[in-house]
């Protein structure tokens, strides 16, 4: 039998299954192919949504809904759009971090393109084999730094996959012009090296002689193809991060979600604390455990608040203490610092701090921040030591997945007797604590990528600049009314992604106005231009 590449019930993009009506039905030859009811779009996600619940997992719910995109697009991004708080712990943090773990057990079939160093020279040729007519925005790994679980080569795919439905869920971005990207450049994990199932090149990761030109070739091919493309660079290790991104920042239309979305997302939620505590910017001692692409990227962004204070650079550092591995990060303790170390690199100090218990006995800091990757690592001690110097610590427990969190939401509020403000990267519950329920703040770049990116795609940006992201966190603070705050709620809910990203793309676009960044002629109007260009799932919006 020969199959016909047009046939409408296996393209996800046009595929309406049951929702085709008879009209429909007669004109494309689909007649007697489906059950003789015409269901609505609302129908279809009710048994959707029932055969979500049924499942007995999250690992399972997430293949689920992936099977559910391949099928109809539509259709998923409907019910996805309609149960956010409900399917997003499935599609992004914790449960795909799960997924990316399975990814060549669970595999079922093919999302996005993969470029391996055996592509060089190809690469650009190869990007035509993409079916799509155009591509708006790239979501780029290579899977060296998944969440905090390492380095998981090419089964770090199911993360440029989330990050880009976030994008269409979240942002309005058109699905068919989302492109998932992971360059594999090998991986140094045995475990999958080893795994029969594993589905990327089976070497050590090749060496930077080899790795920078492939990006530097992946990037070239990308907007040679797609002049006006966004590229996210997404979960790519600390030796290779920084450097990608100051080497391409002023070059092409790209940005760090890592560094600059997790610093752009915090520096919202440390705005909020500190409306909520009450006490200036420069009161506060700020103490890091990670000083990884998140943590330097968190810092990049809150010192902006002491510039904004009057506060010069030199004097804002002294309120940051980075602790890594070794302890507190000093110019004296005799290693080699990276560049991004230097920065914050304490030059005060006498004596070595080698712990973060250590070194909060000494500061006696107001906000804690965890970027470490390394779960647990808040304990009881060191959170009540913090807790006995500040009636309102801010304690923010950035790692994900949840296993990794720093401490969770429920001993935050337990160990500083519910006086914490707290925050993670991963969602937790609300708790119950003393009669009273507390709701943890989700600090995760979720809320901020999406609008940054549409309003970039949508003014054709130049670049992604400081001043933007600065202010897609200012944007995403103001959702919160003062009474919110003052009960420690630092982020707007989550129900609100659409309203949320499509205020941030308004201001930041006229930030990249006012900055001559935007490309576009001006329009009259930058909140209907904005919402104009919004992807909404439903029928009427497809071509059939
Ligand atoms: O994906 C997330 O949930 C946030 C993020 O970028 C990371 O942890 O690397
Ligand atoms: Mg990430």
């Amino acid at each position: 039998m020969q199959s016909k590449p047009s046939f409408v019930l296996r393209n996800p993009s046009v595929n309406k299954g049951t929702g085709f009506n008879n009209e429909e039905r007669e004109k494309l030859g689909l007649k007697g192919l489906l059950p003789p009811k015409v269901e609505t779009l609302q129908e279809q996600s009710d048994r959707a949504l029932s055969q979500f619940t049924s499942f007995n997992t999250n690992l399972e719910r997430y293949i689920f809904l992936n099977c559910l995109r391949d099928r109809n697009e539509t259709l998923f991004y409907y019910l996805l759009s309609n149960n956010l708080e409900l399917m997003m712990p499935i599609i992004y943090t914790p449960t795909v971090g799960e997924a990316c773990q399975k990814f060549g057990n669970e595999f079922r079939f093919a999302q996005g393109m993969y470029f391996a160093s055996r592509d060089k020279g190809n690469i650009r040729a190869m990007m035509d084999n993409w079916p799509a007519d155009g591509v708006d925005i790239i979501v780029v790994s290579d899977g060296s730094r998944i969440l905090g679980l390492g380095d998981l080569g090419t089964n770090g795919m199911g993360i440029p996959v989330g990050k880009l439905q976030l994008y269409v869920a979240g942002a309005g971005f058109h699905p068919t012009r989302t492109l998932p990207v992971i360059i594999d450049s090998g991986t140094n994990t045995k475990k999958y090296l080893e795994d029969k199932y594993y589905l990327g090149e089976r070497h050590p990761r090749i060496p930077d002689s080899e790795y920078y030109p492939l990006v530097d070739e992946f990037l070239a091919a990308a907007y040679n193809k797609w002049p006006k493309v966004i590229v996210q660079f997404e979960d790519i290790s600390n030796d290779h991060c920084f450097t990608l991104l100051d080497e391409y920042r002023n070059k092409y239309l790209c940005f760090n979600d890592d560094i600059q979305g997790t610093g752009s997302v915090i520096l919202s939620g440390f705005i909020n604390a500190v409306r909520s505590v009450q006490k200036p910017i420069k009161e506060h001692r700020m103490v890091f455990l990670g000083a990884g692409s998140a943590g330097i990227g968190v810092a990049d962004c809150i010192m902006s608040l002491f510039d904004e204070a009057g506060i010069s650079k030199e004097e804002a550092r002294k309120s940051f203490w980075f602790v890594d591995s070794k302890g507190l990060i000093t110019t004296t303790r005799g290693d080699e610092l990276t560049s991004q170390k230097k920065q914050y690199a304490r030059e005060d100090y006498t004596y070595q701090l080698k712990s973060l218990l250590e070194v909060v006995r000494d500061v006696k800091p107001t906000a804690i921040i965890g970027l470490s990757g390394i779960g647990g690592s808040f304990t009881q001690e060191i959170i009540e030591e913090m807790a006995k110097h500040v009636e309102k610590p801010i304690v923010f427990a950035l790692s994900n997945p949840t296993t990794n969190a720093e401490c969770t939401a429920e001993q935050a509020y337990q160990w500083t007797d519910g006086r914490c403000i707290f925050a993670s990267g991963s969602p937790f519950k609300p708790v119950e604590y003393k009669g009273k329920t507390f709701v943890p703040g989700q600090g995760n770049n979720m809320y901020i990528f999406p609008g940054l990116g549409l309003a970039a795609s949508v003014c054709e940006a130049k670049h992604v600049t400081d001043a933007m992201i600065i202010t897609a966190a200012k944007t995403l603070a103001s959702f919160v009314e003062d009474s919110e705050v003052l009960t420690g709620k630092i982020y707007p809910g989550l129900q609100h992604i659409r309203e949320i990203s499509t205020r941030i793309a308004v201001k930041v676009i006229e930030k990249a106005y006012e900055e001559g960044m935007a490309q576009l002629p001006r329009p009259a109007c930058i909140e209907t231009l904005v919402k104009s260009r919004q992807y909404i799932p439903n029928y009427e919006n497809s071509n059939n």
